[in-house]
């Protein structure tokens, strides 16, 4: 399966704070919106095979480990470009339906590997970069990463944010850091990483995610998976309604990644719906949506499972999803 993100991209608008300096989120309306989807939406038990194999075509498998290895990045390849165990892609009629992950997400001394693994797959590869986790580095580094990691064959670059920019408000500072990580990345797609874990209130989420989309990020992303807190669905509700604001205003649809604690089935149905009912069916494709997950897969997998036969597999059955 070619995996393709969307041809008109975003490519940003000048840096001006109108657009957001009267933001103020009020925290509980968020949260008790969040609340309530996960116990007021549910997906029928019929649908719900189709839902999870939608979810992982929306994966952005990753591995960011310290021991990483050539080994694993292989076998994580493999887990992309066939997710779902033979027999019950056959018992659900869907073995011509070629589903693969949205990507394999890895390191950046990891893409050579990847790139032989996943040969003409088609399945895009993303690094993550600009000093990945903490973005504690120069922004000379941070630019130069981006360029080798494109150079080796990276199409899809995600940038972590100075979060200091954020905490002391400095957003023309931060619009110009995220505008020329994007001119580094040329035709690769950037996604921007917030860690909204280490972001004081849900206003300056807000802020900065409109600041990373106007100066021409393709993707704002929650979370680097490293972060005490990582993607939560009030978090997302935030995000994903300055995506929505930021469609009204320029008619550019920018895409989504939660990532990080994301290791649950049901929690990808609760994302999904919240995609659905805040941005519409457009919005559930991969080129508009993403989960940066590393065990996700494997229960979805396990999911699968007892949909077709009733039972569940033990959770080894599914490693390294
Ligand atoms: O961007 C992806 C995250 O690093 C994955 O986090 P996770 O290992 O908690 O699924």
């Amino acid at each position: 399966m070619k995996i393709k993100m969307t041809e008109i991209r975003n490519e940003g608008i000048p840096f001006d704070t109108k657009y957001f300096e009267n933001i103020n989120v009020n925290r509980s309306a968020v949260e008790r919106r969040a609340a309530s989807l996960g116990g007021r939406r549910t997906v029928k038990k019929e649908f719900q095979a189709a839902w999870l194999l939608k979810a992982i075509t929306c994966i952005d498998l990753t591995t960011l480990a310290g021991d990483d290895t050539a080994g694993n990045v292989e076998r994580l390849c493999a887990k992309a470009i066939s997710p779902v165990r033979k027999d019950l892609l056959e018992a659900m009629e869907m073995t011509d339906a070629n589903i693969t992950t949205g990507a394999v997400c890895v390191y950046h001394n990891m893409i050579e590997d990847a790139k032989r693994s996943l040969g003409n797959s088609g399945i895009p590869i993303a690094a993550v970069s600009t000093g990945f986790p903490a973005g504690k580095i120069s922004f000379e580094q941070k630019v130069e990463e981006i360029k080798k990691s494109v150079e080796a064959g990276a199409t899809e670059i995600d940038i972590v944010i100075s979060r200091e920019l954020v905490i002391n408000s400095k957003w023309e500072e931060l619009y110009n850091e995220v505008k020329a990580c994007r001119a580094a990345c040329g035709d690769a797609h950037m996604k921007t990483i917030l860690a909204t874990g280490e972001i004081p209130t849900y206003t300056k989420v807000a802020k900065a995610s409109w600041v990373s989309m106007m100066a021409g990020s393709d993707f704002i992303k929650t979370s680097t998976g490293k972060e005490a807190v990582n993607a939560t669905l009030p978090v997302s509700l935030v995000m994903i309604r300055a995506i929505r604001e930021y469609q009204e205003l320029t008619g550019i649809k920018v895409g989504y990644k939660p990532a990080g604690g994301i290791q649950k089935a049901k929690q990808a149905l609760d994302w999904l719906i919240l995609m659905k009912e805040e941005l519409g069916d457009e919005w559930l494709q991969p080129n508009l949506f993403r989960f940066g997950a590393s065990s996700l897969l494997g229960d979805i997998e396990r999911q699968l499972e007892h949909y077709i036969t009733g039972r569940y597999s033990a959770s080894y059955r599914h490693a390294m999803a």
